[in-house]
């Protein structure tokens, strides 16, 4: 029997280059057991990458903030203007968010905002400090977030969901916002071009990068 699954999206399931893997399609499909995708991407992405999947939505979004499994949307995060707060103050600044005036980035986030990784860094840390809040770098973007919302609580929330004790997932990520996933599974591997956070709170560290990385990892488990 094979395990569920709590997988991380970009630099996971992506190729080099950055679009899914096409073979992310037949593995996951095929999967015996739950699978969730957990993501610093806003809630519709991962939502959408499950129907074009075509498995079940099972999803961590917004590195925490919501949850979505078995028909239930639970969003986390108490306070959710603040992160909106304090993305007004850094553009009021001179912050640039990066992503142009229609923002598909974060046009549907609910709970955080997402910075190219091209703005001014040093400028987003201090607004985040000001705010109490974390900056998270995932090596896509940076993550505007309140503390103590992570993708490891959204899969203790989801496990419960699907009535399954959190330590039963094997997790896959790529970088500090995996850290918490991690924690949580049973088992965790890193895949190679992972940051260096990620690797050192993984099990193992995949030879292969990318999906390569992941189809090594979920080759060991079958
Ligand atoms: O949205 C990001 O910055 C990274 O997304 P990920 O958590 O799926 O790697
Ligand atoms: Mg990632």
């Amino acid at each position: 029997m094979v395990p569920p699954l709590v997988l991380d999206i970009d630099g996971t399931l992506t190729s080099a280059t950055g679009g899914i893997d096409p073979r992310a399609f037949e593995t996951l499909r095929a999967w015996d057991a739950p699978v969730v995708l957990a993501t610093g991407k806003a809630f519709p992405y991962p939502v959408a990458l499950c129907h074009f999947l075509d498995i079940p939505e099972r999803v961590i979004a917004e590195n925490g903030g919501v949850v979505y499994a078995a028909d239930e949307v639970t969003v986390t995060v108490a306070d959710a203007d603040r992160p909106q707060a304090a993305a007004r103050a850094f553009v009021d600044r001179g912050g640039d968010l990066g992503w142009g005036a229609a923002d598909t980035v974060n046009r549907w986030r609910e709970t955080e905002v997402a910075i190219r990784r091209d703005a001014d860094e040093a400028l987003l840390r201090a607004v985040a400090e000001e705010f109490g809040l974390d900056v998270v770098d995932t090596g896509y973007a940076y993550h505007l977030k309140t503390a103590g919302v992570e993708k490891g609580r959204g899969l203790r929330s989801v496990a419960e969901t699907l009535g399954h004790d959190p330590a039963d997932f094997v997790a896959v990520g790529d970088s500090e916002n995996d850290v918490s996933t991690f924690d949580v599974a049973g088992r965790s591997f890193a895949v190679a071009n992972a940051d260096d956070r990620a690797r050192a709170a993984a099990d193992h560290v995949t030879d292969g990068s990318h999906m390569d990385g992941t189809l090594e990892a979920l080759a060991s488990l079958s």
